[in-house]
């Protein structure tokens, strides 16, 4: 992503001389002064993290409380949990509202590095906050499960079938939605164990997903990501700074429904890579599929990364220089009325499928204002004409409604349910 953070700067004396005793050293250290005060070994890791400055991956924290829920415009984390819910049966609206209320406070803890509060399994004791945000949402099936029915967004209408999809359904959908993303595994996945814990009773995980993305500070400079293509993606995003950034992303303050105000729809795919078929594809065949180069970004016929996608360029036989099927060309707003999208992926690779090809890829995830006006017609499109289509296969795929951001004092989703 463009925004990524700036990288670390140098570490701390401390943290340098740490790192030249590796963890063994440490811990020794500190086990030592556990040993005199008679302290656990969670109490060791305390007094340890206590008196050395956190790196700035590990100090990062964003803010829960806003106009806008965190993990949207967030700059994309090195780890990823997307889980599902569903209600359990006989959960009325009050015992639903009651589950926000924990997962909101559950959140607001975790993410500013309070996890003694909120997370009953310790993993992520020693560790900062480390950019970890947890974003919630609403499937279409919760607002007649919870007789709201008249409350859901007209946005929130069932994605259509594209022809080449191949969905699993029990991987697909949900009644509610949790977006975990954070920069150390650990902390992710006490997030997510602590967001299981507070629904219990409640709400039964229907699917979980796990990706991840490059580590901050893993190259020289700030760059976008790289997929497991090996292309980087998210160049042409739309950012925050842009002018119609918040009218394309975020529904209005004066939106429909308006328990919506401030929130967005996340459309979530899971896309596997046929990365066996597409790694035997020459380099200058897999640049023309996209119409980027793979080394730099730069767009078929430009200079950099940034250069503008040139739809009109022909070469020197009079062909468009971004073929006609470029997966560029074939999404990019111009083509298709404006429409846009915020994309925030995670990769994932989870082991080998009974044919021996990787089961890879990217958990797609795009933010809109309405997915009408952003993730159907360039699906649509590239459904029937991208060149990026025969590596692909869509196996999962969800539509969420994720509201505002909760002001202090509040919960995500307050809106809804006491509205
Ligand atoms: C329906 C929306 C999209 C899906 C699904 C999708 C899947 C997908 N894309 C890549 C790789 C790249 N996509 C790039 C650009 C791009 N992709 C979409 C939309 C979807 N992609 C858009 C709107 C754009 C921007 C187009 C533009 O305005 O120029 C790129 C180029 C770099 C970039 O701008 O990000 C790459 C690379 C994969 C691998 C994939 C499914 C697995
Ligand atoms: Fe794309």
């Amino acid at each position: 992503m463009p925004d990524t953070p700036e990288p670390a700067p140098a570490p701390p004396a401390a943290i340098s001389r740490r790192r030249l005793l590796g963890t063994a050293g440490a811990t020794g250290a500190a086990g030592l002064a556990a040993g005199a005060t008679g302290g656990t070994l969670f109490g060791t890791a305390h007094a340890g993290s206590g008196t050395t400055p956190l790196t700035s991956v590990g100090s990062t924290a964003h803010p829960f409380h806003g106009p806008h829920q965190a993990g949207i415009t967030s700059p994309l984390q090195a780890h990823g949990h997307l889980i599902a819910y569903d209600l359990d049966p006989g959960t009325d609206r009050r015992a639903a509202a009651a589950l926000l209320r924990r997962w909101s406070a559950t959140a607001a803890a975790l993410m500013a590095g309070r996890g003694e509060e909120a997370d009953g399994t310790h993993m992520s004791l020693d560790a900062g906050p480390c950019a970890l945000t947890l974003t919630f949402g609403f499937g279409a099936a919760l607002f007649d499960t919870l007789g709201l029915t008249d409350q859901r967004p007209t946005a929130l209408a069932p994605l259509p079938e594209f022809s080449n999809d191949a969905l699993d359904r029990s991987r697909s959908d949900g009644e509610l939605f949790v977006q975990i993303g954070a920069d150390d595994a650990l902390v992710a996945l006490a997030a997510l164990r602590a967001v299981r814990r507070a629904a219990l009773g409640t709400a039964t995980p229907r699917w979980q997903m796990t990706g991840f993305n490059r580590t901050p500070g893993a190259t020289a400079h700030p760059m976008s990501q790289r997929n497991l293509m090996g292309q980087i993606d998210g160049t042409n995003n739309p950012l925050p700074g842009d002018d119609d950034f918040d009218r394309r992303i975020f529904v209005p303050a004066d939106g429909d429904p308006p328990w919506m105000a401030g929130g967005s729809y996340a459309v979530v795919r899971r896309i596997r890579m046929l990365l066996d078929t597409w790694e035997d594809l020459p380099v200058a065949d897999q640049e023309r599929v996209i119409g980027r180069r793979k080394a730099d970004g730069a767009p078929l016929g430009g200079d950099t990364e940034t250069t503008p996608v040139d739809l009109t360029a022909l070469d020197d036989a009079g062909n468009p220089v971004i073929p006609v099927n470029a997966h560029v060309r074939v999404s990019s707003p111009e083509t298709n009325d404006g429409a846009a999208m915020l994309r925030r992926p995670f990769s994932y690779q989870d082991g080998l499928l009974p044919d021996g090809a990787p089961d890879a890829g990217l958990l797609f995830i795009c933010w809109q204002a309405d997915p009408l006006r952003g993730f159907v017609p360039v699906q649509r499109k590239l459904d029937r004409g991208d060149a990026l289509s025969p590596f692909l296969r869509h196996e999962a795929s969800g539509l969420f409604a994720v509201p505002g951001g909760a002001a202090e004092g509040e919960y995500v989703g307050q809106a809804l349910f006491e509205g």
